[in-house]
């Protein structure tokens, strides 16, 4: 190498050092000096020092001491103690990022719904998951996020779902027979399975019988030609077909195993609620399997996945990012500014669900969700607003299929070998696994 190219190679590696230091110092003198006086000044405070979430998620952690519910001081202890010390409106940070952490229904309204344009969905979320989610819908942003709603909603729109029914008993009914033959193989009459990962695997058949009728093959060019998006689908570029199949995939499997393994813990734990979900099953289905018409008669098996939903949130944080100046609520966003809504909080606050906000009650949901907490928006495991879930029906549907499967053939109990210690991974997720005991039902 010569002299020139050696300076040249030196100059740019000064010039990035530079800037990177330059863009540290920023925003340290933009968070210190310009916006906490903004936020202090409207009455919003926070925590002085940036918490270490990397750390408390991944390292050194004890499992609870007992099976509560009472989860927010364990899954993010800095928001309970803020929400004690400052409110559900507070400053927090991600990193070195500052953001204002929300847990009340109706600044999330104007966050979700009224000012929804005003936010774009943040990089906070991408730090965990942009290579799996690469370029698809649930990063999307603007014209992009809009023309790939417009192409994937639809294959989620009710009458959709139902005709996916098959597909998912299909896929239930050969692990189930897969698990019967599991117990059968120890020769005893009950066996030790951990669940989650079983969950993950038939997510993963779930998804892929159901969504690649998304891809452009055989006789899916042959449905999607007779439909207008077709013609939208073919100007789409390969990478962003790619990125979809992808965010469909990793949404499917990423969150449904979390919930199915949760719900499977309150079975274990709540045999009252295990036996009366049975007793509906064995008296809508009497011994077949499900049909989409069933479906909606399960309405046990509904309550118990939402009391689930509502103590462990899938989707504990929801995050965006201000891109011009707002009101929330009083409050006012300057551009830059990071808001999270805290689903955790939200789900687990007592002046809005009452005194038994940590005990599992489905039938709090007997009436649906609008009215089961004070506020309409205080259960929202599915989002609200233009960048609502897609998934949900799909989501509902599909659990209450794989319960009610388990159900019609085992009895569940708690295995002696579960440890709690849910964890915010990204979704929240029991940290080592769902071991549970399956024991066939001799009468089935
Ligand atoms: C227990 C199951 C599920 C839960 C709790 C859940 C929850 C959520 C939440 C809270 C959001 C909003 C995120 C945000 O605004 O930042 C979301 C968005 C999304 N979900 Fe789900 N989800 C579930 C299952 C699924 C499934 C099975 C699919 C795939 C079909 C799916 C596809 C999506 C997509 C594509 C988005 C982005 C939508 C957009 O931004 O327009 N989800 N989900």
């Amino acid at each position: 190498m010569d002299v020139i190219s050696v300076l040249l190679v030196a100059l740019v590696l000064a010039f990035s050092v530079l800037w990177m230091v330059c863009s540290f110092l920023m925003r340290y003198y933009w968070v210190a000096s310009a916006l906490r006086p903004v936020m202090e000044k409207q009455g919003i405070r926070g925590s002085p020092n940036p918490p270490n979430p990397i750390f408390d998620v991944f390292y050194g952690k004890p499992d609870m001491k007992e099976i509560s519910h009472d989860i927010l001081p364990h899954v993010l202890p800095w928001a309970a103690q803020h929400i004690k010390f400052y409110g559900n409106v507070h400053l927090n940070w991600w990193l070195r990022e500052p953001r204002i952490v929300i847990s009340e229904p109706k600044i999330i309204w104007d966050l979700l719904m009224k000012k929804h344009k005003d936010f774009v969905k943040s990089h906070f979320i991408k730090v965990f998951s942009d290579d799996i989610f690469h370029k698809g819908l649930f990063h999307a942003n603007g014209e992009d996020w809009a023309r790939q709603r417009q192409i994937v909603a639809p294959r989620y729109y009710i009458d959709e779902v139902k005709a996916m029914v098959g597909a998912v008993n299909n896929a239930t009914s050969q692990v189930m027979a897969k698990w019967e033959a599991f117990v059968k193989d120890s020769g005893d009459v009950e066996r030790e399975l951990d669940v989650q990962v079983e969950f993950m695997n038939l997510n993963v058949d779930v998804v892929a019988r159901t969504t690649l009728g998304l891809i452009p093959f055989g006789i899916n060019v042959e449905r999607w030609k007779v439909r207008k998006q077709f013609n939208d689908l073919v100007h789409v570029r390969e990478d962003v077909i790619v990125a979809e199949l992808k965010t469909l995939y990793a949404t499917g499997f990423i969150s449904l195993a979390p919930l199915l393994s949760f719900t499977m813990l309150m079975l274990a734990l709540y045999p009252d609620w295990q036996e009366k979900a049975r007793q509906e099953v064995d008296q809508v289905l009497d011994g077949e399997v499900v049909s989409p018409k069933d479906v909606s008669k399960l309405t046990t098996i509904e309550m118990i996945l939402r009391e689930t939903l509502r103590l462990y949130p899938t989707m504990p944080l929801i995050a965006r990012v201000c891109i011009k100046d707002t009101m929330l609520g009083d409050v006012f966003i300057p551009k830059g500014l990071g808001v999270s809504v805290n689903v955790v909080a939200l789900h687990h606050d007592r002046d809005l669900w009452g005194d038994d906000v940590n005990e599992f009650n489905p039938s709090r949901f007997k009436n649906g969700t609008a009215t089961a907490a004070k506020h309409p928006m205080a259960f929202m495991p599915f989002a609200y607003g233009v960048r609502t879930c897609i998934g949900r029906a799909f989501s509902e549907m599909q659990c209450k299929i794989i319960i009610a499967n388990i159900l019609q053939r085992f009895e569940v109990k708690l295995s002696p070998n579960y440890r709690h210690h849910p964890v915010i991974t990204g979704p929240l997720i029991p940290k080592h696994g769902m071991p549970v005991i399956l024991k066939p039902r001799r009468n089935f």
